[in-house]
């Protein structure tokens, strides 16, 4: 799974300085951020719409978010190997607590 999204991170790291006609990820990384940050809610909402009433489109709806949510990180200049830190400090606390 992380190999998927490594694979994710490094292209879009190669694509945000692409021609942003040719490339969504340009688009998203050079337009303003306000265009990014309205697509995160949309998309959560698209995954929730998807749980509620169309259930075989989940994968594809939680993969629109999670691929907005890399932009995101991208955004922000944050790697993705900070977000499965987080997640791993979070199933240390867990196992510990449990
Ligand atoms: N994983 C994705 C990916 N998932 C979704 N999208 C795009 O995200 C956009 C948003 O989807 P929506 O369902 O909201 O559709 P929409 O309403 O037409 O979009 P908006 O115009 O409102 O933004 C669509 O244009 C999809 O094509 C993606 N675009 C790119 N990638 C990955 O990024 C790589 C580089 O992409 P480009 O540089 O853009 O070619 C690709 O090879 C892929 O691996």
């Amino acid at each position: 799974m992380m190999d998927v999204l490594a694979e994710l991170e490094k292209a879009i790291a190669e694509r945000r300085g692409a021609a942003p006609a040719e490339s969504y990820v340009a688009r998203m990384l050079q337009g303003p951020e306000q265009d990014l940050y309205r697509k995160l809610p949309e998309e959560a909402t698209e995954v929730v719409l998807a749980c509620q009433y169309e259930k075989d489109r989940v994968a594809e709806e939680v993969a629109d978010l999670w691929f907005m949510s890399m932009l995101a990180l991208a955004k922000n200049g944050v790697p993705l190997a900070d977000v499965a830190a987080a997640l791993a400090a979070r199933r240390r606390q867990g196992t510990e607590a449990g």
